[in-house]
């Protein structure tokens, strides 16, 4: 696969201080990434270096192959065929929904402009608002007509920095996924900053979580939860709780859920004090099990309860559990790890 964009190294930050450094990642064309991590970690000035509104302190962003901003030299946003749709919208308040979505098209014939923006009002559903003001317009069509507008000149590269965050968790929910849907249709690389964790699942090819101006991991969603790199990763993404351990062998840990085991080795000394992350679905609720806990709280998700549980020693654990098995605080219940991949780090002092 052609790489669209990569980052080398890549240091940024504000009157000459890194907010980022040593950023490298690679994004195919076509392919969809997610930058996720703490609020202030730097996600949003990682964005703007790519688009080239600040200058490199180090390394380099090349997109299609060429350089596009290092140290020493920085194209012209405007010149990197960028689309951008940030969190506020930034519709053009005196034009209407068409004006707004052909704005980027001056170099299009008359023809072709009404073409290109007839063709994108259907792909967003927004052709009952062509003739619109965008005070006349809700958040989330506005979004979507931001969406128009960045997508009509045919960007080589989109970035999207927290496209829905202002909008109700459901619509939040299926624009994610319209959007991602588009996106793929269209074969548009992009990178989107979320806080959301289940839309970068739910959209992205490659997951990055940013700590602390680095990049910690870039992976696909399935390997940072399966596997993430680093005991901040398994704690920031998903949930869980870390429970104490003791290395027996390079597959298997004692803890007080019995000794665990998996298939892949975990890579840590024999012996070694270690926690152990365990994921709310890797407790099973088994009314077989001589293991039990006490329901300590509980969630309605819908399909499942998220209980809480304590184990005898106090240690907290959580189970997702179908939700037809609905358990009062204090009962004790049946419970067994079933744990595919152990994820364990040496223990913090
Ligand atoms: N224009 C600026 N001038 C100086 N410092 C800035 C500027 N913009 C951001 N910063 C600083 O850079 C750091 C990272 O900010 P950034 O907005 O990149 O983080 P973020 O991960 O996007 O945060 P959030 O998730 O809260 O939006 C913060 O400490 C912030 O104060």
């Amino acid at each position: 696969m052609t790489a669209k964009l990569e980052l080398e190294h890549l240091g940024a930050g504000y009157d000459g201080q890194p907010v980022i450094s040593g950023v490298s990642l690679v994004l195919g064309e076509g392919e969809i990434g997610c930058l996720t991590g703490p609020s202030g970690c730097g996600k949003t000035t990682l964005l703007r270096a790519v688009a080239g509104f600040i200058r490199p302190l180090a390394g380099e962003v090349r997109i299609s192959g060429e350089v596009v901003s290092r140290r020493d030299y920085l194209r012209p946003v405007e010149q990197r065929r960028v689309g951008m749709v940030f969190q506020d919208y930034a519709l053009f308040p005196h034009l209407d929904v068409h004006a707004n979505i052909a704005f980027g098209l001056g170099h299009y014939s008359r023809t072709q402009r009404r073409e290109r923006v007839a063709e994108l009002a259907e792909l967003l559903s927004i052709g009952e608002l062509l003739g619109q003001y965008p005070h006349q317009l809700s958040g989330g069509q506005q979004q979507r007509v931001a969406l128009a507008r960045a997508l009509a000149p045919r960007p080589q590269l989109m970035l999207l920095d927290e496209p829905f965050s202002s909008m109700d968790v459901e619509l939040r929910e299926d624009l994610a996924r319209e959007v991602g849907a588009i996106l793929r249709r269209d074969r548009v690389t992009a990178v989107m900053v979320t806080h959301n964790q289940l839309e970068a699942f739910a959209m992205a090819d490659r997951v990055g979580v940013v700590h602390a101006g680095q990049l910690v991991q870039w992976d696909t969603p399935f390997e940072l939860y399966h596997r993430p790199a680093s005991r901040f990763v398994a704690g920031f993404i998903g949930e869980g709780v870390f429970i104490p351990g003791r290395v027996r062998d390079a597959h298997r840990v004692e803890t007080e859920l019995g000794l665990l085991a998996a298939r892949e080795p975990h890579g840590l000394a024999a012996a070694s004090e270690v926690e152990v992350l365990v994921r709310p679905d890797d407790i099973i609720h088994d009314d077989a099990s001589d293991s039990a806990a006490v329901v300590v709280e509980k969630a309605f998700r819908g399909a499942e309860f998220l209980y809480t549980l304590a184990l005898d020693s106090g240690t907290r654990l959580q189970s997702l559990v179908p939700s037809h098995h609905n358990h009062p605080v204090n009962q004790a219940i049946g419970i067994r790890a079933d744990i595919e991949h152990l994820v364990v780090f040496p223990r913090q002092s």
